[in-house]
């Protein structure tokens, strides 16, 4: 390109696409339950895309230079990107028509349908979000299947805003995707590289057609090692994609962003291709030190503020550091975000029942993009310029440094005091035979992982109980009433470790924290974790203990109901992290100790009140797993202990389970023995019990339950698929080592579906014993 456009002094990579009242969330359901038609949720979404364009020029970003992305998606951005390159799974070849895939055959694919199994959903990098796989084979074929982002860029232009297309780029799109069934054992999607760029300079050349002069194409995979294709292929991949898409003869400037980390090696080889602009995350990643040859033709957009968490930045550190790269020779420096905005909520705004001084600590989506919008001012006009605003930041910084409850010495010399011990629960062997004379379980007990189905009456009782139309007498009689059907069910179908239900929690992490000293919760701050779904992630700012005992008198009324074993049920320390909003002012491993203190009490508590078995959570153990190797083993390390501390106060004879969901587990089997936990449910069955090669190869002595009911579809399971799956467990690992359970808590489904599925698990389980 001789003459590049003008790329905005200031931008984000992405804004939460929910809406500040999750009204995509609602409207789309709706959709799915038949009572909105699709035109109903496309005018919504229209609506949404409006007001989100507004709001970020009210804010402060430019309308004439596209400052603005259009990063829209009704579920998933990786699905987007699949619809726009053609790549729908042949099972659902029929929903692809002359326009592409409609809402409703969108749904379909996010979401299955009968025996045809939607697509994968997987963690998105270290992110709470998930996205869905693609399925790309040998046979794929790629065509340019969706004008979406062009329709979308046009939607906007015709109100007068030049936005910038946002697209998951060809490299990540194949290096994120799984081989299809069946495809040969040496084939790697990232093979079929060439017959997919064609299709992507197909949509470039579309862009500009219909006027666009940015678009931004997203190369997460360059932050990663935990990916599947070689460091090497992926560099080679970077020089092939890049070099074709720059060659292309009509396009918009390209503009790569590397959210989530450091791009490493990959720095100079995205520099030595001809593409316009490179977004680079420095909150994760380092500043580079020196000139990178290919530069000084280039636009760094140097992600500052960060997208990741909801701390108001340091402006005046931030702006040191914009200041430093000018020296690297870059063409422009221009201020941006260090991944999309999706992962914080709307605005601290919607917030009036937050502390107003924590809020003066915090900076959602909208008050980050105006840091973006202030550092791009100081960048440009001076320091000077933006003196005020750094006084006010600098201001909230130091104010967080001394604030009440941040630094409790009580806390402090709590984990300080800490011996080797706290650490340790002694030998397997012992505990085992401890807790069998206890417990007298028959051969491959049948429990579950936790929740049963939140139905629309609890959550309208907890929202009744929120607003002050019911008292907290009358909620816990609702709460109790629930838990004594849930106990019932498990009865009649014969469970043999029973769970509570957890029929008062919103949601696993909240409700903890809105529990602890040292966190807050918001009312509305929503962020996406998959499709329609949405958590408010709670914000940990201060020395974390606990007041109060949190799920005793829970746990106590649902064991005086039957005569099995009731398990106690909490959240792990790790994922209690993973699912908030964490202060960034110490180690995250002393803030964990300080959690896994106080989990320990609850632990001991619990115990003391005649709970037998106890399950502590970790479903996001392996999320947090830093995206370089050479991160891992200090990770693995503050992660493994901070579990132990939580769960080494107990008895031999008590039984501690862990669960664990989300993961490939092949990478993190050394984190799983460390836990020590007595028994370790896992998810399995979609990836048909593939995880049990790694338990037997590994030696892994304690017990599995490895998931046999894939609670994420609406699909009832049968019982000979069930009798299947246990029938190859029994085979791969010893019999005294299985546990039977779901893939995941129930809560997200409903009792049509449970219980079934779990009259099915027994009955399969049944058939199991009886060969053995
Ligand atoms: N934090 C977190 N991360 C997680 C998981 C998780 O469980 N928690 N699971 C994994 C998968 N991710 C998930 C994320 C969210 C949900 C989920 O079910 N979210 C619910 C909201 C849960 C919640 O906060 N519920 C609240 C508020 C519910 C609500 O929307 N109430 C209505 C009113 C209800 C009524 O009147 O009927 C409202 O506020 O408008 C409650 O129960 O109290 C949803 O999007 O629908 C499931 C899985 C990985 N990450
Ligand atoms: C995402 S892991 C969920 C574990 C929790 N105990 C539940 O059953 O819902
Ligand atoms: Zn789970």
């Amino acid at each position: 390109m001789s003459n590049v456009p003008q790329f905005p002094a200031g931008s984000v990579l992405g804004y939460p696409r929910i809406g500040p009242r999750r009204e995509l969330k609602k409207a789309i359901e709706a959709f799915w339950a038949g009572k909105t038609s699709a035109d109903e949720v496309e005018a919504t979404a229209a609506d949404l895309r409006r007001r989100t364009r507004t709001r970020l020029a009210e804010l402060g970003l430019p309308t004439d230079v596209p400052a603005i992305p259009s990063a829209f998606s009704f579920y998933d951005h990786v699905l987007d990107a699949t619809a726009v390159v053609g790549a729908v799974p042949a099972r659902f070849a029929d929903l692809v028509t002359d326009g592409g895939l409609d809402l409703a055959g969108y749904s379909t694919v996010a979401r299955g349908r009968g025996d045809d199994l939607p697509l994968e959903m997987t963690k998105w990098f270290d992110t709470n979000y998930h996205y869905l796989v693609p399925e790309i084979g040998p046979e794929t074929v790629f065509s340019y299947s969706s004008d979406r982002p062009v329709r979308e860029f046009a939607e906007a232009l015709a109100e007068g805003v030049v936005t910038r297309p946002v697209i998951v780029g060809p490299v990540t799109y194949l290096a994120l995707a799984k081989a299809t069934e069946g495809s040969p054992e040496d084939f790697a999607p990232i093979d079929r590289l060439q017959d997919i760029l064609p299709v992507y300079v197909q949509l470039l050349s579309e862009l500009a057609a219909a006027g666009a002069t940015w678009v931004q194409l997203e190369e997460p995979a360059l932050v990663s090692d935990s990916i599947e294709v070689p460091a090497e292929r992926l560099l080679a991949a970077v020089v092939e994609a890049y070099g074709v898409l720059t060659g292309a003869e009509s396009r918009p400037a390209i503009f790569v962003a590397a959210p989530y980390g450091d791009l490493g090696a990959a720095l100079p080889v995205l520099a030595a291709t001809d593409v316009e602009a490179i977004g680079i995350d420095l909150v994760r990643g380092d500043l580079p030190t020196e000139a990178v040859p290919g530069l000084e033709t280039k636009t760094l957009v140097a992600g500052v503020i960060d997208g990741h968490n909801i701390w108001r930045a340091d402006l005046d550190a931030k702006l040191a550091i914009l200041e430093r790269l000018e020296n690297l020779g870059a063409a422009a420096v221009t201020v941006g975000t260090s991944t999309s905005l999706f992962h914080v909520p709307h605005t601290t705004e919607d917030e009036p029942n937050l502390d107003a001084t924590l809020k003066s600590w915090l900076a959602f989506a909208d008050q980050k993009v105006r840091e973006v919008v202030v550092l791009a001012e100081g960048l440009t006009e001076g320091r000077e310029a933006i003196h005020e605003q750094l006084l006010e930041a600098t201001d909230a910084v130091n104010s967080r440094k001394t604030a009440p409850g941040v630094v409790r010495p009580e806390v402090r010399d709590r984990v300080a005091a800490l011996t080797e011990d706290a650490f340790n629960r002694g030998d397997f062997e012992t505990r085992k035979k401890a807790q069998a004379e206890r417990l007298d379980l028959p051969p491959l007990p049948t429990t579950t992982i936790g929740s049963f189905p939140q139905t629309p009456e609890i959550r309208k009782a907890r929202a009744a109980f929120v607003k002050g139309e019911l008292t907290a007498g009358q909620y816990e009689d609702e709460m109790k009433a629930e838990i004594a059907r849930v106990v019932e069910l498990q009865e009649q179908i014969g469970l043999d470790v029973l769970v509570h239900g957890e029929p008062e929690r919103n949601d696993m992490v909240q409700y903890f924290a809105e529990n602890l000293d040292g966190f807050s919760v918001t009312e509305n701050g929503w962020v996406q974790s998959y499709g329609s779904r949405c958590t408010r992630p709670s914000i940990l700012w201060g020395d974390v203990s606990r007041p109060a005992p949190i799920t005793v008198a829970w746990a106590q009324y649902a064991q005086s109901l039957t005569s099995k074993h009731m398990k106690g049920m909490l959240t792990g320390p790790v994922t209690i992290l993973a699912w908030s909003f964490v202060r960034d002012d110490q180690p995250l491993g002393d803030t964990a100790n300080q959690v896994g203190l106080a989990l320990r009490d609850e632990i001991n508590d619990l115990e003391a009140a005649g709970i037998a078995i106890i399950q502590v959570d970790e479903p996001a153990l392996r999320e947090l797993l830093p995206l370089r190797a050479e991160d891992h083993a200090a990770y693995l390390d503050w992660s493994v202990r901070s579990f132990r501390l939580s769960t080494a106060g107990v008895r031999e004879d008590t039984q501690i389970h862990t669960h664990l969901c989300y993961s490939e587990f092949g990478q993190i089997m050394g984190a799983i023995d460390g836990l020590d936990a007595d028994v370790t449910s896992i998810e399995a069955a979609r990836s048909k019990m593939e995880i049990l090669g790694d338990i037997a190869a590994a030696g892994y002595p304690r017990a599995v339950g490895p998931g046999v009911y894939d609670i994420h579809s609406p699909r009832v399971p049968s019982e000979a698929e069930v009798t299947e799956l246990l029938a190859d467990a029994v085979k791969a690992i010893a019999v005294d080592q299985l546990w039977v359970n779901p893939d995941c808590g129930l809560k997200t489904r409903r009792y049509e579906e449970v219980t079934p599925s779990l009259e099915r698990i027994l009955a399969a389980t049944r058939t199991v014993r009886a060969t053995l």
